[in-house]
């Protein structure tokens, strides 16, 4: 057994693990990066980027097939060839996980370990059957896996997570998919738009990220509209038969049926990668999925000399925030002194469905919790359905709410379904992290005619219901027509 003495070991090459490593190496040589499986992130590989590419393509189809009230008449239906479509995810997505590959491969040769690590005790971490490190202070970085119910493997080979379907080298006929949360919605109405026959099956009620109650059940009745979207579904069984998944389930009609898949698409939520570390050795509390307690300004668990960040924490499992927490967990492993609170910016999050989901600031769920027995906020809101850039566009099925204090009127959070949301949840997530009141939000800048429009329109709204602005004018003339 190979022995390496270092000052950081980091457990996980990936976004978080990359940028632990960078801001470790700022404060010392001595660091050792582990990776166990490949290269490239899951971003890069199986996550953000690919489900992006093939979602652009299905968004390409729709747009010529939604061409005609504008007056624009396609001859010949377009024909989505669906090698060529998976061609150009996989070459795409190939070629960005490639410069991840590229940056790691520039890395010193010593300070990379290929194989699985597991905590001998908080100093000890033993790698495959080769390597014995002993490290001063070690971030876990290890990300997070699909997780499902074990019946699903009753479709055997039929079910699939999202790092199969970026492999698939055609488009099948049909895929049922289990959970409406985040990778569900991408990659079910992906699939409908590229005309694979899709049903989306869900449990509780639940979609997406959204809390608010009116928005959840907008979008809902929105995206239901386009594709077979049930959020409380009755499946009574599933198997394989020949080469395909075979379901039983009460549809919506109420009806019993059976129908066959090509395959299962698992998108039923992520768990963290911090079973199978040897966690058990180590002092750390765990909580009850068991993932190490830990400070979010410091990562630092409890007050020991371990780190966590990304995936593996549990917090908010998205790309920029696994790149935060591995850069203020790898700053503070790497300094000898106390850990130190680095930056955590506003919680902001965006599904790519059409409409896009987006979620700002404080969200209505943890809202009601904090403020709803004093009815301490209040709640703005705009529809675009007759928003006037909205209309022009053909880009008018959407809600915004907006939150904010009473008394003070300061701007809390958003939760959106509607046109433009990766952007509009950006101008709302600067707001709330810049502390501004909706009166200072509304002082602001609106072109016309913009989508930003509604946005005014909804925080007018809120700060009647704050009691610190005139009511709300349905069709200001002022405002610009349609604003
Ligand atoms: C389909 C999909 C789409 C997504 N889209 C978006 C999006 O649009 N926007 C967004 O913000 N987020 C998105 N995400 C989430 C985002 O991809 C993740 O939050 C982010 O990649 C997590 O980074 P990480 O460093 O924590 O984990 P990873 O990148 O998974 O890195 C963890 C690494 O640890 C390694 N590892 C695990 N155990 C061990 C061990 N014992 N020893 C050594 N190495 C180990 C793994 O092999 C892996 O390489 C998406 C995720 C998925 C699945
Ligand atoms: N655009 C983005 O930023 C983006 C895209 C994809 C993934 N992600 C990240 O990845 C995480 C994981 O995504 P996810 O979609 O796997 O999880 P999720 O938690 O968003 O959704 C899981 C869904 O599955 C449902 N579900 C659970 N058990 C079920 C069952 N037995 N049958 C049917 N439905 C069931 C849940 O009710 C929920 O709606 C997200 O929370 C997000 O942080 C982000």
């Amino acid at each position: 057994m190979k022995i390496i003495n270092t000052d950081v070991a980091i457990l996980g090459a990936g976004t978080a693990g990359l940028g632990a490593y960078r801001a470790a190496k700022a404060h010392t040589d001595k660091v050792i990066l582990i990776e166990n499986g490949p290269y490239g992130t899951t971003c890069a590989r199986v996550g953000c980027m690919p489900s992006k590419l093939l979602i652009a393509a299905a968004e390409k189809v729709h747009q010529i097939q939604a061409a005609s009230p504008f007056g624009i008449q396609v001859e010949v239906p377009p024909v989505v060839h669906g090698k060529a479509v998976m061609k150009r995810v996989r070459e795409e997505r190939d070629r960005f996980a490639g410069f991840v590959v590229d940056t790691v491969e520039d890395f010193p040769e010593q300070d990379k370990i290929r194989g699985k690590a597991r905590f001998i005790n908080n100093h000890q971490l033993q790698v495959d059957d080769h390597t014995l490190i002993n490290a001063k202070r070690v971030v876990i970085a290890t990300g997070s896996r699909p997780s499902y119910p074990g019946f699903f493997n009753n479709v055997s080979d039929r079910l699939i997570v999202n790092d199969d379907l970026f492999d698939w080298q055609d488009l099948p006929e049909s895929v049922a998919v289990f959970g409406p949360g985040v990778i569900g919605l991408e990659l079910g109405q992906a699939l409908h738009r590229l005309g694979v026959k899709v049903k989306v099956f869900g449990i509780g009620g639940a979609l997406g990220p959204l809390t608010d109650p009116e928005v959840a059940a907008y979008s809902k009745a929105k995206l239901a509209e386009e594709f077979y979207l049930d959020t409380d579904a009755k499946v009574l069984s599933m198997k394989k038969v020949g080469d395909k998944a075979q379901l039983n389930f009460i549809n919506l009609e109420g009806e019993e049926v059976v129908e066959q898949f090509d395959y299962l698409l698992a998108a039923t939520g992520r768990r963290p990668n911090t079973d199978n570390l040897g966690l058990e050795n180590t002092d750390l509390v765990l909580d009850e999925r068991g993932v190490p307690l830990a400070d979010e300004k410091t990562m630092q668990c409890g007050t020991s000399n371990i780190f966590i960040a990304g995936d593996a924490s549990n917090m908010l499992p998205l790309l920029h925030e696994a790149a935060d927490q591995g850069k203020i967990a790898g700053d503070n492993a790497g300094r000898l002194h106390r850990a130190k609170p680095g930056l955590r910016r506003t919680p902001i999050s965006v599904v790519f469905s059409d409409p896009q989901i987006a979620m700002v600031g404080a969200s209505y769920r943890q809202l009601e919790q904090e403020y709803g027995s004093c009815q301490c906020f209040a709640v703005g809101e705009v529809s675009f359905e007759d928003q006037g850039r909205s209309r022009v566009m053909l880009k008018n099925k959407g809600m915004l709410r907006v939150y904010a204090q009473q008394g003070t009127g300061l701007f809390l959070g958003a939760e959106m379904f509607g046109p433009a949301a990766e952007h509009i949840a950006h101008l709302l997530s600067w707001a709330v992290q810049n502390k501004m009141t909706v009166a200072q939000m509304l002082d602001m800048p609106f072109y016309h005619p913009v989508i930003e429009e509604g946005v005014r329109t909804a925080l007018r709204d809120l700060n009647a219901k704050l009691h610190l602005g005139p009511e709300i004018i349905s069709h200001c003339i002022e405002c610009g027509p349609g604003a």
